[in-house]
């Protein structure tokens, strides 16, 4: 691992760092010297700031960008109510938050020309998009390229994880190249556009609309570690000089809101900041673990953190503990966790839970291993044993997270998962 995954595609053009300032223009000279707001911008272009945090955030967490673009993002008629097709938002009350464990299926294939917008797919979240609190977990299938169609959340951040088939994420910041294994970050409000270049793609969704993720701490992991900051990948400054009209869709308090640009907005050529989309390879990831005995809580898998929600990945890791059932334990938690499968198995269920499928565990609900991964993990030789057959995520939240009315409809959902745990007979000599 490691040195084969250079292979980043457009974003290996720009340099990266989590957190950084960054810069990148697609014409020299597009970027002012020592200002962000000459009299007159270089090569005529329009000068415009995107701020992610209030101007007064603290210096460590305050986040902007400035734009050099060839037309203003102001220079367009009133957006206008569109469909919201089968995306949600917070507060989610169209059903009462509930106990039960879920799993599901993938979802059925969508309907041709279903392209990444019209492909999101809401299983449920918590919060209120309005206040800017909690989180939404979605699905999208996507199966055409999102032509003279633009998207920015007003929301929240979106953490994207392909499942399936490659994602050419056109954004205002320059094209990422993203696939299974990779994780893309599209901060509040910055637009963009999905092509797919093998055809069809699936995945995962983290919407935060809460403050930023960031790196967790390392405490006395030390200074190294988990994700490294500068994995994370920024694109180099493209434009589109796209004669419109182009749709441009914006998510606001829940809704889906579309204006009719005469231009295409990803027309910025030179940019720098903080308030950047990233790309992630999770295989980049150096896992911790404990190599004494115990299964450690799943928290030194924390890829990102953010008040209300947190990103985990189960990454290819040796296990090693003595006299330790080494697959996650039985828990109940006060957090609430959403899993997804990107490839393989995952440790704790020994079937059911299949690659683009899910599961949720919420709040104080008992699971863990299922019966067989039980019966196999306390009879198993304790060897060294490589976990190289999988790649499972986790979105886990501080709040309970309420289905929509689909989660809990659709034929994907499986309706007898409560029996993964039936047959854990008791051995208590009596
Ligand atoms: O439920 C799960 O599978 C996620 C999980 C993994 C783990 O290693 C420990 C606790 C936990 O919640
Ligand atoms: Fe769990």
């Amino acid at each position: 691992m490691g040195t084969e995954t250079r292979d980043m595609g457009e974003a290996a053009g720009s340099a990266g760092g989590f957190g950084n300032q960054h810069s990148s223009e697609a014409v020299a000279g597009a970027l002012p010297l020592g200002r962000n707001s000459p009299q007159r911008a270089p090569l005529g272009l329009y000068a415009e700031q995107l701020s992610g945090t209030a101007f007064t955030e603290p210096r460590a967490t305050n986040r902007r960008s400035w734009l050099y673009r060839i037309r203003p993002s102001a220079a367009h008629p009133p957006f206008l109510r569109i469909g919201n097709g089968e995306l949600r938002g917070a507060p989610f009350a169209e059903r009462e938050p509930d106990p039960n464990r879920m799993r599901w299926d993938p979802l059925p294939e969508p309907p041709a020309g279903t392209d990444f917008v019209a492909g999101l797919w809401t299983l449920g979240g918590n919060g209120d998009a309005r206040g800017r609190t909690g989180m939404a977990v979605h699905l999208y299938r996507a199966n055409a390229p999102m032509t003279d169609r633009v998207f920015g959340n007003a929301d929240g951040e979106l953490l994207i994880v392909p499942e399936r088939g490659t994602l050419l994420v056109h954004t205002e910041f320059g094209p990422l190249r993203a696939g299974p294994g990779h994780m893309v970050l599209i901060p509040r409000g910055v637009r963009f556009r999905v092509e797919l270049p093998d055809g069809a793609a699936r995945g995962y969704v983290c919407e935060n609309y809460g403050e930023p993720f960031e790196l967790p701490e390392l405490g006395p992991i030390g200074a190294n570690g988990l994700a490294a900051a500068r994995d994370f990948l920024v694109p180099a400054a493209a434009y589109e000089e796209a004669a419109g009209p182009v749709e441009v869709i914006n998510k606001f308090g829940g809704s889906l809101w579309a204006a009719r640009y005469d231009h295409s907005p990803l027309d910025v050529v030179a940019w720098h900041g903080n308030h950047v989309p990233y790309l992630y390879d999770l295989r980049r990831f150096n896992v911790i673990g404990s190599v004494s005995f115990d299964h450690p809580d799943p928290s030194i898998f924390t890829v990102l953190t953010a008040p209300g929600a947190d990103f985990v990945v189960f990454a290819p890791r040796w296990l090693v503990g003595e006299d330790t059932f080494r697959p996650p334990y039985f828990h109940r938690n006060v957090m609430s966790e959403y899993m997804g499968l990107i490839e393989g198995a995952y440790d704790a269920k020994a079937e059911g839970f299949v690659p683009g499928g899910g599961s949720l565990h919420n709040m104080m609900s008992a699971h863990g291993p299922d019966r067989e991964t039980f019966q196999r993990a306390g009879a198993a030789e304790l060897k060294p044993q490589k976990i190289d057959d999988g790649l499972a995520i986790m979105f886990e939240t501080r709040w309970p997270l309420t289905l929509t009315e689909q989660a809990w409809s659709t034929p994907s959902r499986q309706r007898a998962y409560d029996e993964v745990w039936e047959g854990l007979n008791s051995h208590f000599p009596s």
